[in-house]
């Protein structure tokens, strides 16, 4: 047995807790984007199995400013010649207003490397880090004193200094990580990062001295890590020279609530890889706290409007597929294939283009069931919203056939194809595609003319008024061979139907019958649907009955669109051996 029946002999509840006296964050809302810092090409990359090459960094790096990063942690120049190369290609090639920013550790001779990178750079953020936690100070650097750490951290920090103003000029920054932040004593973060902000020099306005608070492994509800900002917020010297930067990591699966709650402490920036790569379980994702934002009606200063080309990338240069379900991202994640949740989406489409034609206004608010963005504000289609499977009800596959074929099934119609529909994926055990429910839709009611054995050639109408009646001559081609059937009733449908019963001894009877256009413009084309009730079979579903058929037209002629439709129960019949 190792999983403990007592996990609390081996594992102990997180004890780094700040005692604030008074906790601001959790009456504040976010009310404005972060700074952002994509470290795709550095934190990412370090946590990838096969790191990126040369020319996948330079696809993530355009895919980056395209979306429109501003700060980019490009590499980590020290650790590999593909790094510190890729650093002196950015610098060459970014946009001035993109600001290159680097990793080293606090060790000396890499920072000199690091920086050998950057010449030439016109933004660059030097960013060096020091483990501050008494974890690490004993276990990493064998129990480092926390006046050695802070007086490591002040060399290096001269050290960027002096060589900031030989190959720097003013637009260079320094970014200093204590990192394991939140599990440090916060009077010692405090402590260091004053120490750091002295021997860079305070007068910091025009490019704020960035500290940055990693969660490098969350080890806590994401309230103590706001705790945490909230208490460095509030202690930290010249705080309005100062960038406070976020860094979370996602082992409990709560950085982005994390991360969110800091923001709230006080946090002006935030760091992170999109779609959440990075070591273990990952960075904080930023795709989806850009689009928590936006969808708060707060615009993050990001362009995720085309979310597949993003993927494409992502899943490209990390090798790593984005789950079906990831926030935003996933396949999945704007699919419904359950009959409730399509019918709720259904309903709110329908009543959201209502909305819309009802006001001047191009822009209707968001209210719909399930689906807290609108998918084509990502770049999603509304056909991939709904899928059908043996969960779907009848809206799911009206749904489909709506907006492929322009056809609003009436209700009685819906039900009616759902059983097929049904049947369909309980035979397949399966999904059933866009492409496989319309081609059932097609067959099972003989949409598409050529493919009937019962077709229309030609019809005249006349009225009979002494009668009150309509008189029909018609001409169907029926196998290849064309036959006149003459009928008479109160309408031309009724005729026709008087006729095919005279014609081949059946007893059919309209039952329902419905038309609309199709297609906005004069030259649209008429649809029909009409079902009959075939008393020579019996019934014995209550809520499908087997006696029903029903068929669908579709013609420029209102009439002979409903002719087609009874044509269309006509091969119906011949399917079933009815005639
Ligand atoms: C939380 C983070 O993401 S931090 C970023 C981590 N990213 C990376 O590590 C990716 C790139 N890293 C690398 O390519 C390499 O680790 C390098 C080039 C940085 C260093 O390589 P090496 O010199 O071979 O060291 P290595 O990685 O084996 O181990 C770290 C050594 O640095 C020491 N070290 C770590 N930080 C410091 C520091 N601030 N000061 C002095 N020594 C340090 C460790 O104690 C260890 O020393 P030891 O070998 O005497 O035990
Ligand atoms: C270097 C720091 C910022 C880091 O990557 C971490 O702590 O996770």
């Amino acid at each position: 047995m190792i999983f403990y029946k007592d996990p609390s002999v081996k594992y102990k509840p997180f004890e780094n807790k700040v005692k604030l006296s008074q906790r601001d964050w959790p009456s504040k809302t976010i009310t404005k984007a972060p700074r952002w810092l994509a470290t795709d090409l550095r934190d990412g990359n370090q946590s990838l199995p096969d790191p990126m090459t040369f020319e996948e960094k330079k696809i993530m790096l355009k895919k980056l400013i395209d979306i429109g990063y501003k700060e980019i942690e490009v590499a980590f120049p020290s650790a590999s010649e593909v790094d510190f190369t890729f650093t002196q290609y950015a610098v060459q090639n970014v946009p001035r207003d993109v600001a290159i920013q680097v990793l080293a550790p606090c060790r000396e001779e890499l920072i000199t490397k690091t920086i050998t990178a950057l010449k030439g750079c016109h933004k660059a953020i030097v960013h060096i880090y020091l483990a501050t936690s008494a974890c690490f100070r004993h276990v990493i650097f064998n129990d480092m004193t926390k006046a050695e750490s802070i007086a490591k951290a002040v060399k290096c920090t001269t050290l960027v200094k002096n060589l900031t103003k030989k190959f720097g000029n003013d637009n260079w920054a320094l970014e200093f990580s204590p990192e394991t932040f939140s599990d440090t004593d916060p009077e010692f973060v405090v402590q260091i990062c004053n120490a750091v902000q002295e021997a860079w020099g305070t007068d910091t306005s025009s490019q704020p001295l960035i500290f940055n608070l990693p969660a490098t492994v969350e080890m806590s509800t994401p309230n103590i890590y706001a705790d945490q900002v909230e208490y460095f917020h509030k202690t930290i010297k010249n705080r309005e020279n100062i960038c406070i930067s976020l860094h979370p990591h996602n082992d409990r699966g709560c950085a982005v609530a994390a991360c969110e709650l800091a923001q709230m402490a006080g946090a002006d920036r935030v760091e992170g890889c999109l779609f959440g790569n990075g070591e273990r379980t990952g960075n904080v994702d930023l795709v989806t706290l850009a689009l928590n934002l936006y969808t708060q009606g707060i615009m993050p200063n990001l362009d995720f409007s085309d979310i597949n080309s993003i993927i494409d990338v992502v899943e490209r240069c990390n090798k790593i597929p984005i789950h079906a379900r990831h926030p935003y991202g996933g396949q999945l994640v704007v699919c419904a294939f359950s009959g409730s949740h399509q019918d709720a989406i259904k309903k709110g489409f329908a009543l959201y283009e209502k909305e819309k034609e009802k006001t001047d206004s191009s822009v209707v608010p968001w209210k719909m069931p399930y689906l807290p963005l609108d998918p084509q504000d990502i770049g999603r289609t509304y056909e991939a919203i709904i899928r059908v499977n043996s969960q779907s009800g009848k809206g799911g596959s009206s749904w489909v056939i709506l907006k492929n074929l322009e056809l609003d099934l009436p209700r009685k119609l819906q039900v009616h194809f759902s059983t097929k529909v049904q049947k369909e994926t309980e035979l397949k055990a399966r999904e059933l595609k866009s492409n496989e429910l319309i081609e059932l839709f097609m067959n099972t009611y003989f949409v598409e003319q050529k493919k009937c054995n019962y077709k229309l050639v030609d019809y005249n109408i006349k009225r009979n008024n002494t009668q009150n009646k309509t008189d029909l001559e018609i001409k169907l081609e029926i196998h290849g061979c064309v036959k006149s059937l003459k009928g008479s009733g109160n309408g031309p449908i009724s005729s026709f139907i008087n006729a095919i019963n005279e014609e081949f001894g059946t007893n059919l009877d309209v039952h329902d019958y419905s038309e609309h256009s199709l297609g906005k413009n004069s030259k649209s084309r008429a649809v029909s649907y009409i079902s009959m009730v075939n008393h020579k079979k019996e019934s014995n579903d209550a809520s499908v009955p087997s006696n029903i058929e029903w068929g669908v037209g579709i013609h420029e002629s209102v009439t002979a669109a409903s002719f087609w439709s009874v044509i269309s129960c006509l091969n119906s019949l011949e399917r079933d051996h009815a005639i």
